[in-house]
């Protein structure tokens, strides 16, 4: 962190606290594993509040069960902030949420453990009145605190986060693919796989293959508990068990898995709809055998998804447009809270030395770095040498995966220098694979 810029951890929570005390507000960290009454109502109150303010209905008790126990599973941490027991109408519902966990992301060249924040709320009746900064500034503190390199979040709306030090990091496609006989591969894939229709409760080789995708994905982040029920067939949205939901794997010439689909039929009126909810593959040819096998279900017209990783289904097909593009929206954001160990564990693409000035209003990553590149990777200290390039946290996060090429963000006005800093600066970082990410928290 810079000196000048930067509060500490603990100026930071008492400002956090001190703050919400005059709003009659207090901070209270949920413990899982305390079965108290009193626990199990602030937990059960945490949970409405989450509910309520994506406007999904009241839990029941066995989805609570079933929440808890995939939180508790993650090694989730809850805070809530609630009125003081002395107000009116005060309850158990917090009037805030705010929660995190902590997955590996696959950079490209490492798995780095990383802060995932999830679950973030403020009721109607509070809202804008700061809360949310509150926490969130005080939740990446203690997350720079705890010495993770950086934090991730996917966002309901694109303009809140930035001013945190987020940017886009990862895409999806949000795609209608014509399924009738008109979706021709130039080619099957032919290596020796099959394509398994199974239980939804065979989770392990579910399993299996999500973490061979994950090991060689850019991008990818390990996924919550929660995705062992999804997968088995229970929906989160309804809470219950969902008997539409069916799934394939792909098993490769050795028999091991190496992609899955979950899908679910749907008769939409005029057309006749397979809803793809998940379509993972570890390799291309496993992500075609798997479109493939969609394409094949009878009664259908239409796969409608929202996947990470369409590619390269669009070169593979005789007739690019069976395949509709309705969306690209922003997926996974980054925020770098630590730019030496953040930066030298993803890939570099040259062999160069660039010193780069990072702004940060939150300090966390503001100074002057310097990268030093070879064989792929790179040195990166902080430094007193003159910046070539100079850009925001939130930029420096947009390109940590690749995402986005310097010339762009540098077109935009979002990356600035002489004409030849920015030059290397882009030889150095632009490369590698598209980043995908097939995991919603
Ligand atoms: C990671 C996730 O969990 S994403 C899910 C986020 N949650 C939701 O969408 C649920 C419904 N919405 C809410 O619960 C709330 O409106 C929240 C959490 C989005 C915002 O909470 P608030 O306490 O109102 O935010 P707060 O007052 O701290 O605002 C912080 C800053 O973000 C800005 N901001 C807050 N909400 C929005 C928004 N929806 N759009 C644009 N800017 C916003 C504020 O203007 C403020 O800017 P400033 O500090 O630079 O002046």
């Amino acid at each position: 962190m810079s000196d000048d810029t930067a509060m500490s951890e603990r100026e930071v929570m008492h400002l956090e606290s001190s703050d919400l005390e005059r709003m009659d507000l207090e901070v209270v960290d949920l413990d899982l594993d305390d079965d108290s009454d009193a626990m199990v109502h602030r937990v059960n109150g945490w949970l409405e509040a989450v509910l309520r303010s994506f406007h999904e209905k009241r839990a029941d008790d066995e989805h609570r069960a079933k929440w808890v126990a995939a939180l508790r599973a993650d090694g989730s941490r809850l805070r809530g902030v609630y009125e003081r027991g002395g107000l009116p109408f005060a309850t158990d519902v917090p009037v805030a949420t705010f929660s995190h966990l902590t997955k590996r992301l696959n950079t490209g060249s490492r798995q780095l453990p990383v802060r995932m924040i999830t679950d973030v709320t403020v009721a109607p009746t509070h809202r804008r009145r700061g809360i949310m900064r509150r926490l969130m500034t005080a939740n990446l503190a203690d997350a720079a605190a705890q010495g993770l390199p950086l934090a991730v979040l996917t966002a309901s709306e694109g303009s809140i986060y930035g001013r945190f030090g987020f940017g886009v990091a990862t895409h999806e496609d949000a795609v209608r693919i014509d399924t009738t006989s008109r979706f021709r591969l130039r080619e099957r894939p032919d290596d020796g796989e099959r394509i398994v229709i199974v239980d939804p409760d065979a989770s392990d080789a579910v399993r299996t293959a999500y973490e061979r995708f994950h090991e060689v994905t850019r991008g990818s982040l390990e996924r919550p508990a929660y995705y062992e029920g999804w997968l088995r067939g229970y929906d989160w949205e309804e809470q219950g068990e969902d008997r539409a939901h069916r799934v394939a794997i792909r098993l490769d010439a050795q028999g091991r898995p190496d992609g899955f689909v979950a899908w679910k039929f749907k008769d939409a009126g005029d057309h006749r709809e397979v809803s793809v909810g998940d379509l993972v593959g570890a390799t291309p040819p496993a992500r075609i055998a798997l479109w493939q096998f969609v394409a094949d279900l009878d009664l259908a017209d239409i796969a409608v998804a929202r996947t990470a990783n369409l590619d390269p289904l669009p070169w593979a097909v005789t007739d690019p447009r069976v395949i509709t593009t309705t969306g690209r929206p922003d997926h996974v954001w980054v925020r770098i809270l630590d730019v030496a160990a953040a930066l030298s564990a993803r890939p570099w693409f040259a062999d160069d030395e660039v010193t780069i000035r990072v702004r940060d209003a939150l300090g966390h990553a503001d100074g002057t770095w310097t990268v030093t590149a070879s064989g792929g990777t790179a040195v990166v200290r902080r430094s007193a040498a003159t910046a070539d390039v100079e850009l925001d946290v939130e930029a420096l996060g947009a390109l940590y995966l690749g995402d986005v090429r310097v010339d762009d963000l540098a077109e935009a006005g979002r990356i600035v220098g002489r004409a030849d800093g920015i030059r290397r600066f882009a030889q150095l970082t632009d490369g590698g694979p598209t980043p995908h990410c097939a995991t919603h928290f």
